[in-house]
């Protein structure tokens, strides 16, 4: 096994207690994801939130499902219309579902079953600050991310936020999975380089599926 592989990173990386890193594991799904992303996206517009206190995030999102995550100067929180549009969010694409939950039961957490997915669009320069994943109402469900487009370090950490981070490079098609006792750990994107991809040209697309009720 380590003579077959000598020289290749491992399909399926460890991330401490209840995360893990799933190597390519969307590479094959990525053309369907990107188009999906572009249906949805005409309809729900990317768009930059502003956070409770006041600041426009740089990252741009949209989502896709029952619900999706907004924050404005009320807090953060998830809700059944685009406050854009004050439309329901498009549908999750049910092959987006199937992914999610293979990659979820892959890395221990089988059953799962996403009813909303956050689309995040990061243009170089733009970053997602260390934060916890905590508005959905049963954290009992992981968080499935898929990465799409140009690299980004991820940064992992632990349940507070002073805890050691790592630093994780994903790339096009990566899955990271965290749920269990790695649910509410801190985590976040550092400012991303400029680059150009041949699947999405100067960007880096995110989908994290979650479980909102
Ligand atoms: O872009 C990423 O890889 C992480 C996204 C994230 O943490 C979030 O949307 O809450
Ligand atoms: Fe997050």
């Amino acid at each position: 096994m380590d003579d077959l592989f000598a020289g290749s990173l491992p399909a399926a990386e460890p991330l401490g207690d209840g995360a893990v890193l799933l190597r390519g594991r969307a590479g094959a799904d990525a053309g369907a994801l990107l188009a999906a992303i572009e249906a949805i996206a005409a309809v729900a517009p990317f768009r930059q939130f502003t956070t409770p206190g006041g600041r426009e995030m740089s990252v741009a999102m949209t989502n896709a499902g029952v619900a999706g995550w907004v924050s404005d100067r009320a807090g953060y929180r998830y809700q059944g219309e685009d406050p854009l549009t004050g439309r329901p969010w498009p549908a999750m694409p049910a092959p987006f579902a199937a992914l999610a939950r293979e990659a979820a039961a892959e890395a221990g957490f089988a059953g799962f079953a996403p009813d909303v997915c956050l689309i995040n669009r990061y243009r170089p320069g733009t970053k997602l600050s260390l934060h916890q994943d905590r508005d959905e109402a049963d954290l009992g469900h992981p968080i499935v991310s898929v990465s799409l487009g140009l690299p980004a370090t991820f940064q992992f950490g632990g349940l507070a936020r002073t805890d050691p981070v790592r630093k994780v490079p994903l790339v096009h098609g990566d899955i990271v999975v965290w749920g269990g006792p790695a649910r509410l750990a801190y985590h976040g994107i550092l400012t991303l380089k400029a680059g150009e991809h041949p699947a999405t040209g100067p960007l880096r697309y995110n989908l994290t599926f979650r479980r909102s009720g």
